[in-house]
């Protein structure tokens, strides 16, 4: 809450940012000795001052309070996302956003649920296999590979073809390439030209393809008739809009998933408790699954790190913000607050089964809060506990070799494969 008298804003000092730079160390850990200064802390690349905002009030302010005030300006997938919803801002991103939320309200997707159900059978099927013959498996490549048929079926009403796999994987690979805070790291530009030719192709087949059904899917459809209807839903932009929903739900979603499969690979109590919970299709069973969910993207929110820029002066924390300033808000450091979560580091589920402990507004934030949320976070939890509530009572995915670490780049993810052995455990 802002108060009357003015702090000062509590700063790394001079050298800190230098010294990790030169100690080639993770933008984390300079993020986390920020954190440790308080809930909104500050440091300087070179003349820019950047302030962290890590406090519940102080990011519910940022994110819910005053959107108006902390906007996004550009955006670090803008060369491949161009002006999709993602990376638009102002008047045009609200026009946007409210042409295609209806897609996405929990009665809007369950449209998707049959495409949603073929994509999990398609996994079940694939795992049942792999635990018949005691192969290792990468179920990390399993999970990306069900989270783009999601998407790509929801859009298409078509299965994910070999073609537009390796396109969007090798499209993958260009995104990945982009780091978690340009101005912090320093890099140079990078060229995207081969990854936008990736998404230009795919886009096209995802319209082509959505064509040959009688009933289009929503998505898509919504965007052709816009384009027949409005002049700013120019041909790019409906290409840009159905890039930002395949990649902004693809990569997310697939490492969410696979987290949740490391954590529950290191508390197999966990997996047991849920199955326990209430038998299949029950709401014990389902509020179960849905809390390791939700601790899952408490301890590995995916987008970690979001960027805001101060559109105009305001008070933080009684600190005075000045226009112009690059505001830093990371899901994963609030997630981990100790004063917000007790025993942070611990994964426990039950702690978002007890009705009486709400997490304080703005202490939990995996899907962003505000006018900017996302725009697919029912849509996520939906595809995430269908395909749990599938392949947890049939399979335990026992872990062979876990990555050493997180990799924070754009996203929170396992720095490596995660192979797996399925026992088949049939409920
Ligand atoms: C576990 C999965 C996911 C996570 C953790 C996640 C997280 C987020 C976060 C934190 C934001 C806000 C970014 C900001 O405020 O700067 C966001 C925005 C967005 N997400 Fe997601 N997301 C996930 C899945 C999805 C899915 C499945 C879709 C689409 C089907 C999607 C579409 C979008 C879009 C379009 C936006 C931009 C919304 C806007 O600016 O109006 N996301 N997501």
């Amino acid at each position: 809450m802002a108060t009357a008298a003015h702090s000062v804003l509590p700063e790394l000092d001079a050298g800190a940012f230098a010294r990790w730079r030169s100690g080639g160390g993770r933008v984390v850990d300079l993020l986390g000795e920020a954190r440790e200064l308080g809930p909104v802390a500050g440091f300087r690349l070179g003349d820019r001052q950047v302030v962290l905002v890590t406090g519940a009030s102080q990011v519910q302010q940022v994110l819910a309070k005053s959107p108006d005030t902390y906007v996004k300006r550009g955006h670090r997938l803008k060369p491949l996302l161009g002006e999709g919803l993602l990376c638009a801002a102002g008047e045009q991103w609200r026009r946007q956003r409210k042409l295609l939320q209806s897609q996405f309200t929990g009665r809007g997707i369950k449209v998707y649920e049959p495409q949603i159900r073929a994509a999990v059978a398609a996994v079940a099927e694939r795992w049942r296999a792999a635990a018949a013959a005691g192969e290792v498996r990468e179920i990390d490549a399993d999970l990306r590979y069900f989270s783009l048929d999601v998407i790509w079926r929801s859009l298409t009403a078509h299965p994910l073809d070999p073609e537009t796999h390796r396109r969007l994987v090798s499209a993958g690979d260009g995104f990945a390439a982009i780091p978690a805070f340009a101005p912090a790291t320093g890099d140079t530009a990078i060229d995207f030209r081969e990854t936008n030719e990736h998404v230009d192709r795919v886009a096209e087949r995802a319209i082509a393809l959505a064509g040959e059904t009688d009933e289009q899917p929503g998505v898509v459809r919504v965007l052709l008739q816009a384009a027949a209807e409005l002049p700013e839903y120019t041909e790019r932009l409906v290409r840009d809009e159905l890039m930002t929903v395949v990649v902004a739900g693809y990569e997310t979603t697939a490492t969410a998933l696979s987290w949740l499969f490391l954590l529950l690979d290191a508390h197999p109590e966990q997996r047991d408790l849920a199955l326990a919970a209430g038998p299949a299709g029950s709401d014990g069973r389902s509020a179960a699954i849905r809390a390791l969910i939700d601790e899952t993207l408490r301890l590995y929110p995916v987008a970690w790190l979001m960027p805001r820029y101060a559109a105009a002066p305001d008070t933080l924390d009684g600190i005075p913000i000045e226009a112009g300033t690059t505001v830093l808000l990371s899901p994963y450091l609030t997630h981990r607050d100790p004063e917000l979560w007790p025993d942070p580091e611990e994964f426990r589920p039950q702690r978002f089964l007890d009705a009486e402990r709400r997490p304080a507004p703005g202490a939990y934030l995996p899907f962003g809060l505000g006018p900017r949320a996302c725009l697919g976070a029912q849509f996520a939890v939906r595809e995430m506990a269908m395909l749990l509530e599938e392949v947890l009572p049939a399979f335990r995915a026992e872990v062979r070799e876990a990555p050493a670490g997180a990799g924070y780049g754009l996203t929170v993810h396992p720095d490596g494969p995660v192979r797996a052995v399925l026992h088949a455990t049939g409920e």
